[in-house]
């Protein structure tokens, strides 16, 4: 029988890559009649993403329907500090793109299905209706931030709205996807910038409504309002939906980059503890402070007594988009004498292997950006939330998690940090941050937050079970796939 091809495009980085590839997986343990080439864009020195990648095609067997193609890195990029540097990096890729495509379509024993694209990566849209293949997004944030970006998309467009009045506003806004006013000040702060930045994003969020459907990585008992929303009057056009997830990397060997800390150190460490007992911080991917506010936590730490495991590392150089990495030694921004006065409760690392902490029984409470990968780990895992969202959608993540679905507790829901980490624009006080993480991991201050968590965990994992909303939602998505290589 012929086989269906799907061809994934996700933008750069880390967290884009790994739920289109577990997503990718996913297709193909379905359905044997689909396979995925994914097309991969590194930024140059992209070591982590060098890494994964590596991995994971030493891991695929030669008969997997599975292909990774690397884009060509482009290292005269790496000298490009302008504003659009993503976009501008992702555009060059089109004609490599379109190459990849056109072989494909004369080479290959399967039909090609489609593209499926991530919200950075439309401009691809245009390539695809060159060649007829329909387009498909999966989109790597939760319903609700589909919705808003939507919504963002028709005031602008249709409406002629100026999206810059939201900038330092305290008006609120009614989004069909939230219940609830949404408040200017957890909207992305890219859309608020005056410049070509957010009017191309917004160009691109446009081309969303030029495919045939959008799998979205949520599930439908997490984010039923919006995804109710959604499917009816959220978007006004024909697209389906598909409450795909929650898609994870389960399997964390592959994305693990750990270089200071082995796994198994920091899971023994945890084994000496008791359950539940544990707080865990970490701020995802790029999350990174300065040593005034690494100072304010360790304080924070402190004065709560409670356990910790606290993933800190370095903010990359100025102007540079590179990971945040660990510090040689963490002491050097830390309180004199922090490290020695909370031997035994506290532990200090560089990159967490976060989804085996998270499952770790001794974990009972995290302290997150709202990245929504660690969002969906967190609920997967059981484990109750504080929010400390950074950049990117990350507020309206927070809004989300406390003000709809009452599964987070507050430290900051609008707190900003610049994404080059060029300048701290907010703070937060040590004890702001102790009294959070006494509300989290105290006996009686998360008893509703904990409940519904501990629901969800159950749900999301039901979810995925055959006969489970994201399964159906698999399901239909194939379906439509199949039936357009028919
Ligand atoms: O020390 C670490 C830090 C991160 N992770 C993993 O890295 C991923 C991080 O993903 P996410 O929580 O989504 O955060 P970001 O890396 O910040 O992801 C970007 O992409 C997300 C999905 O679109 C957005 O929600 C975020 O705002 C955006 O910053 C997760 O799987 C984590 O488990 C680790 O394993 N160890």
């Amino acid at each position: 029988m012929k086989k269906a091809e799907l061809i994934f495009i996700p933008s750069p980085g880390l967290s884009h890559l790994i739920s289109t590839v577990e997503m990718a997986k996913l297709l193909l343990q379905r359905d044997g009649c689909i396979s995925v080439t994914v097309l991969i864009m590194k930024l140059p020195n992209d070591l982590v993403v060098e890494n994964y990648t590596q991995k994971l095609s030493s891991a695929a067997n030669p008969s997997s329907r599975l292909r990774l193609i690397n884009l060509p890195v482009q290292d005269e990029l790496a000298s490009n500090k302008s504003e659009n540097f993503l976009f501008d990096f992702i555009e060059s890729q089109v004609i490599h793109v379109r190459d990849i495509l056109s072989n494909l379509i004369e080479s290959s024993d399967s039909q090609l299905a489609g593209i499926v694209v991530d919200m950075f990566c439309t401009s691809f849209i245009d390539i695809a209706n060159e060649f007829s293949l329909n387009s498909y997004i999966f989109f790597t944030s939760s319903a609700a931030c589909l919705g808003l970006f939507l919504h963002l998309v028709s005031l602008v467009f249709e409406n002629d709205q100026d999206l810059t009045q939201y900038k330092n506003s305290d008006a609120e806004l009614h989004v069909p996807c939230f219940s609830r006013p949404v408040p200017a000040k957890v909207l992305p702060f890219m859309f608020l910038e005056d410049g070509p930045k957010s009017t191309k994003f917004l160009r691109y969020l446009k081309k969303f409504r030029e495919t045939k459907g959008i799998m979205v990585n949520t599930f439908s008992e997490l984010e039923s309002y919006a995804i109710q929303a959604l499917s009816t009057d959220g978007i006004g056009n024909t697209q389906k939906i598909y409450p795909v997830g929650p898609i994870l990397n389960l399997n964390e060997n592959e994305s693990n980059t750990s270089k200071n800390e082995s796994e198994e150190v920091i899971l023994d460490w945890l084994n000496n503890q008791s359950e539940s007992s544990v707080v865990f911080l970490c701020f995802g991917s790029m999350g990174s402070f300065d040593e005034c506010q690494v100072k304010e936590i360790a304080i924070a730490l402190e004065n709560s007594g409670q356990s910790f495991l606290w993933s800190l590392r370095k903010p990359s150089p100025k102007g540079k988009m590179e990971y945040p990495k660990a510090y040689d030694d963490p002491q050097q921004v830390l309180p004199d004498g922090f490290v020695e006065r909370t031997k035994g409760i506290g532990k200090v690392i560089g990159w967490a292997p976060q989804m085996a902490v998270l499952s770790h029984p001794a974990v009972g409470g995290f302290v997150s950006h709202c990245g929504w990968n660690s969002t969906l780990e967190s609920v997967w895992c059981g484990v109750p939330m504080a929010t400390w969202p950074m950049y990117a959608e990350q507020q309206l993540n927070a809004f989300e998690l406390v003000k709809e679905l009452g599964i987070a507790e507050a430290i900051r829901i609008d707190f900003r940090r610049d994404f080059k980490a060029e300048s701290p624009v907010d703070f937060v006080g040590s004890e702001e941050i102790r009294s959070a993480i006494s509300r989290l991991m105290g006996k009686d201050g998360n008893i509703e937050i904990s409940k519904k968590v501990s629901e969800m965990k159950n749900k999301s994992r039901m979810a995925l079970q055959e006969g489970g909303s994201s399964y159906i939602a698999q399901s239909l998505f194939i379906e439509d796939v199949i039936n357009s290589t028919a």
